[in-house]
């Protein structure tokens, strides 16, 4: 288990340093040379240290009439020792400069690169489980933690080689000293690296067990600082209770980790005293062999300097291998990112044209489909089977969490069902290429996205190769009603559309529906399908109007589904399908459904008697002997029936509105 765990770990590493030489190979070099020479300056200046200490004790001893200076200047050896001392530690000042410089264009390149890689693994991934299945978010929050400290590669990789390159030449001098010297050093000093190297896996554990918690605060500190929250936290004075629910995790998160430092620092300091006595040893040995007369003070400057040097790097190299080692513990999770497989695979074939299939007559059919989430065992779709021709419209209603946006997600292939087909002409969605068939669909979704983006993008993105066309987005704006609204921008098409950017404005609900609107109909023309999950919930009794004729000349011609509470448009509909703990319950035309007295029937009356203020009556037999609720049948039955209630008729023709 731990042998698998350290193997990981070392692949981890390997690709880590792969990443940083493919992120920045040019710095890498310069890394490595300016660090060989700051390695080399300890070794360098410790040993003209010794040449001046020994040269000047020899000025001293042998100092005569002629003058001390006399004596200094006469000794070319000293000279050159102390010019070349002077001059090696103001090289080591400016490649230390030099090498602040190139750390910090290695680490800005680093992070560029694998935030890039990151981001462009999330946006390859076609299905939408990566943001709403628990495991796989726990993968990408740790991917994201582990960003930073992929960063910190820089510098650690910097120290290391710095570390490596004091060692060297002063583990060969310490060796001159005697063979024992640096295995002492080395034996005594090893304990509380491997003691440290520990404490890193211990902590990144903990943090990977903690994941969830702290998304959770990461999340409930979104609550607090984004703006969609800002107004009901407020009003509901929601502010204490969010931030003790915050502290209260930030508490547990803590505590997990601080018990596990405390162990850490315990064990890494009982362990450095140990060490302590490595050095101890060959330093008392080395003045020993000075006081006996075989070492020069300049030897004994010397060798003593080379011990703690031995000392200083292997710390450098412990303090940094820790690093490395908890670097290569937290990319792990980036790894698991990169490797993660979608579990949709898009197939290459291209979807064949309706113009040249032969069943093209046939539309979307949907055939015993049952799907549960990822990672849960619950079936949110079973056995739903639905048909859909071209020039149809089918209208998907049932009570909250019966599955109808599931099905539209499905529809679109953001997930795949894990039983039955979904075909378009006789194809299966499955086996063709996954952009050609979500460039045939329109949609307007629930949850439509605000981009933080300009008026125009917010529309072109619905169609890329129109997003600089200023007639194709003004027609897409002008079909949603949009122009009024784009007229009073001040920068027109152009403003943006945030209060979070700079001149940014905010539209309101409505206005925000009516551009996911326009953002569908910029591929109108392409679009052979159409998916409208609750597209008018933002809108006023007018606009909705407004915009059901809007969305009834998109639907002409193409193969739509509706999903609404709002049975608006479930009259224009040549099927309804009734859901219910995602299972069809009834399906059929209005007339149908309304002669069967069912679940639909239901639905219609107590949604018409809404409007018309019939709440308290039962909707079905008893209450047709109020006349209220006869002519609310009525019109229900007789729907082009317009002349028999004119001042009611959108009220009757649409009881959403
Ligand atoms: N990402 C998800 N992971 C797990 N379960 C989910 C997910 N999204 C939805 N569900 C569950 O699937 C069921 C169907 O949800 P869905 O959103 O499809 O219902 P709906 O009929 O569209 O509801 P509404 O009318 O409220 O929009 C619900 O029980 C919901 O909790």
């Amino acid at each position: 288990m731990r042998l698998n765990e350290y193997a990981d770990s070392l692949r981890a590493l390997r690709r880590s340093l792969g990443l940083c030489w493919r992120a920045a190979p040019r710095e890498l070099v310069q890394l490595t040379l300016l660090s060989a020479g700051m390695g080399a300056g300890p070794a360098f200046t410790l040993f003209l240290g010794k040449v001046v200490i020994d040269q000047t004790a020899r000025i001293a001893e042998s100092r005569s009439e002629s003058g001390t200076l006399h004596h200094v200047l006469a000794n070319p050896v000293l000279l050159w020792a102390v010019v070349g001392f002077l001059v090696a530690h103001v090289v080591l000042d400016t490649v230390e400069t030099i090498q602040g410089f190139q750390v910090g264009a290695f680490r800005d390149k680093l992070e560029g690169s694998t935030t890039y890689l990151m981001y462009d693994k999330v946006a390859g991934f076609e299905d939408i489980a990566l943001f709403e299945d628990p495991e796989r978010l726990n993968i990408l929050q740790l991917a994201e933690q582990s960003i930073p400290r992929i960063h910190q590669l820089a510098t650690t990789v910097s120290n290391l080689m710095i570390g490596v390159f004091v060692l060297v030449p002063v583990v060969g001098l310490s060796f001159s000293l005697a063979w024992w010297v640096p295995i002492v050093i080395f034996a005594t000093a090893m304990p509380s690296v491997l003691v440290q190297l520990g404490f890193e896996r211990r902590a990144w554990n903990v943090e990977e067990t903690l994941a969830g918690t702290t998304r959770s605060m990461r999340i409930r500190g979104q609550v607090l600082t984004s703006p969609e929250y800002a107004k009901e936290i407020r009003l509901f004075r929601l502010q204490p209770l969010l931030l003790a629910g915050w502290r209260t995790l930030f508490h547990d998160t803590f505590d997990h980790m601080q018990r596990v430092r405390r162990q850490g620092a315990v064990r890494v300091l009982a362990w450095s005293l140990v060490s302590g006595p490595g050095v101890g040893i060959p330093y008392a040995f080395v003045v020993l062999l000075a006081a006996s007369g075989q070492f020069s003070l300049g030897d004994l400057a010397l060798y003593a300097g080379i011990v703690f040097e031995v000392r200083r790097s292997l710390f450098i190299l412990a303090g940094n291998g820790s690093s490395l080692h908890e670097i290569a513990l937290a990319s792990r999770a980036a790894f698991r990112l990169l490797d993660l497989e979608p579990t949709l695979v898009s197939r290459t074939p291209a979807l064949p044209t309706s113009a040249v299939v032969s069943d093209a007559g046939k539309g979307l059919v949907v055939g015993g489909v049952t799907f549960a989430y990822p990672g849960s065992e619950r079936p949110v779709l079973q056995q739903v089977d639905l048909e859909v021709r071209p020039g149809e419209m089918l209208v998907v209603v049932g009570e909250n969490g019966a599955g109808k946006t599931t099905l539209a997600k499905l529809l679109c292939r953001l997930y795949d069902p894990q039983e039955g087909t979904i075909t378009w002409n006789g194809h299966g969605i499955r086996s063709v290429d996954l952009n050609e068939w979500r460039d045939r669909i329109g949609v307007v979704n629930q949850d439509y996205a605000r981009f933080p983006a300009t008026m125009r993008e917010n529309i072109g993105y619905g169609q890329l190769s129109g997003l600089d066309d200023d007639e194709r987005v003004r027609a897409a704006a002008g079909k949603a009603g949009l122009l009024p609204a784009v007229a009073k921008l001040p920068r027109d098409l152009d403003t943006t559309l945030s209060k979070q950017l700079d001149h940014g404005i905010e539209p309101s609900g409505g206005q925000w529906q009516r551009i996911a609107i326009a953002r569908a109909l910029m591929r109108d023309d392409a679009t052979e399908i159409l998916i409208f999950d609750e597209p008018t919930a933002a809108l006023d009794a007018l606009a909705e109007h407004d915009i059901l004729g809007i969305l009834r000349s998109m639907a002409k011609g193409k193969a739509t589904i509706v999903i609404s509470h709002r049975l608006a448009l479930a009259r224009d509909a040549t099927q309804i399908l009734v859901m219910e703990h995602g299972r069809v319950i009834e399906r059929g035309t209005h007339p149908e459904l309304m002669a069967k007295s069912g679940v639909y029937h239901d639905m219609f009356t107590r949604q018409a008697s809404s409007y018309v203020g019939l709440d308290s009556l039962p909707a079905t037999e008893g209450a047709l002997t109020d006349p209220r609720r006869r002519r609310l049948d009525r019109s229900s039955a007789s729907l082009s029936d317009e002349s028999s209630c004119p001042d009611c008729r959108v009220r009757e023709r649409e009881p959403g509105v």
